[in-house]
């Protein structure tokens, strides 16, 4: 058996069919970590849905900022924005049994010290307190009061997070961690404007992973494109899995036991912004 975790699809069905007969991946036996972001911006959205759910127990994934968007409009009030391709998701008739699926995904997935989340780990958090705060987000989001929270969740504040923090304001707090983080401050307080490369670090700012930890997890991501797979000067074991499908880069697999990278090229012809 050999598990392998792959980075954000947005939307490259194509990509993600090329890359499981590049890996030769038999769901009877093999398994797919999936790093989240599976729709958006890309032409498949609804196609690498479907494929991802009937992988069943084969497949594992947790949700990445663009999953939540998704759900956000099909359930929370949101607005579909000018570069999104959700329509046909919205619009297909397996739509509600997919949307269910999807939001049950929670936001990390764990093996021994190995985790993965879609935007890293707070530097501030270890991974028992990632996993509890992970499933708050994940009980509101399978909870009654599910569709509250999708209309609340959008937003940029808190920008640090403190144990104290209650309601909406938490659950905000701990979503935009796992979902949406890059640059951080020695505080871990989050930043939300820049999302190219490391030059683009606002001042007292850097990388959530050029910070110390007191531990030593593996961690597993994906949500930053312009990180291209590198992480220089990263003070934690961890890999960064977007390597831009959507952006005209490449689709990669990781093979979680030997640490081998197995990458599929773009078939895209998107401009990057
Ligand atoms: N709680 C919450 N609060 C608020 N909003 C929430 C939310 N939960 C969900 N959302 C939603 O999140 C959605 C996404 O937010 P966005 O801000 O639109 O998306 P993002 O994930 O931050 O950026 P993007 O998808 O462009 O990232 P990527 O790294 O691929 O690309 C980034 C850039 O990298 C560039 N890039 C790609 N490859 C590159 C390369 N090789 N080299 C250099 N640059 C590259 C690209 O040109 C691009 O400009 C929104 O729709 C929002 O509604």
């Amino acid at each position: 058996m050999t598990t392998y975790a792959i980075g954000d699809l947005q939307g490259c069905h194509a990509e993600l069919v090329a890359l499981l007969e590049a890996i030769d991946f038999n769901p009877a036996h093999d398994r797919l970590w999936l790093a989240g972001d599976l729709v958006n911006r890309g032409p498949g959205s609804l196609e690498c849905l479907r494929e991802v759910k009937a992988l069943g127990a084969a497949a594992c994934s947790v949700l990445g900022n663009h999953d939540l968007h998704l759900l956000a409009v099909a359930r929370g009030g949101g607005k579909l924005k000018k570069n999104d391709t959700l329509l046909p998701i919205l619009e297909a008739p397996d739509r509600e049994a997919l949307l269910d699926w999807l939001q049950a995904l929670p936001l990390s997935v764990r093996h021994g010290d190995t985790l993965m989340t879609h935007a890293g780990l707070l530097p501030q958090w270890t991974l028992d307190q990632a996993e509890a705060l992970g499933a708050e987000v994940n009980a509101a989001l399978t909870g009654e009061r599910a569709g509250a929270f999708l209309k609340q969740m959008y937003g940029n504040q808190p920008r640090r997070w403190r144990p104290e923090l209650e309601g909406i304001e938490r659950l905000r707090m701990i979503t935009n961690a796992l979902t949406r983080m890059r640059f951080i401050d020695a505080e871990g307080r989050l930043d939300f404007e820049a999302k190219e490369g490391l030059d683009s670090a606002p001042k007292g700012f850097a990388p959530w992973f050029q910070f110390a930890r007191q531990d030593d997890p593996y961690l597993i991501f994906g949500h930053w494109a312009a990180l291209q797979g590198r992480l220089p000067k990263a003070k934690v074991r961890a890999e960064a899995l977007d390597t831009g499908c959507v952006w005209g880069g490449s689709l990669t697999a990781l093979d979680l036991e030997t640490g081998k990278r197995i990458s599929v090229p773009s078939q895209q012809t998107r401009e990057k912004s």
